[in-house]
């Protein structure tokens, strides 16, 4: 048991898929898992433990942004000893050769967020990926046929901006999308020495206005699912 977490020693896989919204994980554990079992229900935070192709594979929410995620991360880490963690997330596009329902494959998260920050006085620290779970995550994808984008994304703090002028310079090199927790998951995995990897797919297009319907979100929703899910064994 850890603060925000009621899972008893043991309850939870060394694998985990780590969604924002924990309906999402709700969605996760009771389709694509056998036997799930419901391990936390603390803030109404939903976390599953099942068996995907024969392994034990759990799935957290983890809340919106860097302060909620890595409440559950560190924890996750520290009091459950997981040792993969895979963000399966939505973002918004920001480049052009992106289109929604597209995953994106963050290579790295720029942020200027002082959950990162906060920890250096002249450094700038680079979040990046875990190279193995990053390769499994491409092939995977690719192997499928879904449309991936794999690069830099942007992780903000806040959701509405006052001023879109520097998201998009950012934009101009070469940053795909935007979402909100994947540069403070890459801070703890290179903080703890275990692997993180955040899929994201476009729910909409902050350069183009495009919006996916809540059927189409469902659909690519299980693209990104599926490659989480993979990666996670692999
Ligand atoms: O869909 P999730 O995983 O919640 O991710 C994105 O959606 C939320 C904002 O709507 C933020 O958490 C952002 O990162
Ligand atoms: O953080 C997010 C997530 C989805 N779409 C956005 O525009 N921002």
């Amino acid at each position: 048991m850890s603060v925000h977490i009621e899972a008893k020693p043991g309850e939870i896989a060394d694998k985990i898929l780590l969604p924002g919204d924990p309906l999402r994980a709700k969605y996760i554990a009771e389709t694509f898992l056998e036997d799930p079992v419901c391990y936390n229900q603390v803030r109404g935070m939903l976390g599953y433990t099942g068996i995907y192709k024969g392994e034990r594979v759990s799935v957290q929410g983890t809340g919106m942004g860097m302060p909620s995620a890595t409440i559950y991360a560190q924890e996750l880490i520290e009091s459950y000893g997981v040792k993969r963690l895979i963000r399966v997330g939505t973002c918004g596009a920001l480049s052009e050769e992106v289109h929604v329902r597209d995953l994106i494959l963050a290579q790295g998260a720029v942020t200027s967020s002082a959950m990162v920050q906060k920890n250096f006085q002249k450094f700038y620290y680079s979040p990046i990926a875990d190279f193995h779970l990053l390769k499994t995550a491409y092939e995977v994808a690719n192997k499928q046929g879904f449309t991936t984008h794999v690069g830099n994304i942007l992780s903000e703090d806040s959701f509405y901006k006052e001023d879109m002028t520097e998201t998009f310079q950012l934009a101009e090199l070469g940053i795909k999308g935007v979402e909100m927790e994947a540069a403070a998951l890459y801070y703890l995995g290179a903080k703890f020495n275990v692997q993180a990897v955040a899929i994201c797919t476009v729910s909409d297009h902050m350069i183009t206005g495009e919006e996916t319907t809540s059927l189409e979100r469902q659909t690519t929703f299980d693209e990104m699912i599926k490659v989480g899910l993979e990666t996670a064994l692999n």
